[in-house]
């Protein structure tokens, strides 16, 4: 976060799984977050270790967060 902080021209939409995620995001310096979640129930418990339904409560949290502090979400409009 650090080396791309000025580059102007792009938006460096940060992965966050989760709120303890968002949190780190936002205190590296994070201007956007991007929230990922799943098709299926296999490939959602490989890659962010819970199920479809346990994954769009956590992004509920973190775009609720994200929005109490103004950072865009990827593909969300508040
Ligand atoms: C979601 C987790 C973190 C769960 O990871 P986990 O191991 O299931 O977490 P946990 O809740 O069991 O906790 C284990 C430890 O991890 C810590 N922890 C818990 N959350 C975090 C966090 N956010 N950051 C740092 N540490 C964290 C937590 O505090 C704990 O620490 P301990 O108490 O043992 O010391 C893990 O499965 C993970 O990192 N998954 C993300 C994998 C990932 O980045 N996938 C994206 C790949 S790119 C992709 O999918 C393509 C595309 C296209 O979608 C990209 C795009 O959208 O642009």
């Amino acid at each position: 976060m650090e080396a791309i902080r000025n580059v102007e021209a792009a938006r460096f939409p940060v992965l966050t799984p989760n709120l303890k995620g968002f949190e780190a995001a936002v205190a590296a310096g994070a201007k956007e977050v991007a929230i990922f979640a799943s098709a299926s129930e296999a490939f959602s418990k490989s890659n962010i270790n819970c199920s479809i339904k346990d994954s769009l409560t956590r992004y509920s949290d973190v775009t609720f967060a994200a929005r109490k502090v103004s950072i865009p979400v990827r593909g969300y409009i508040f």
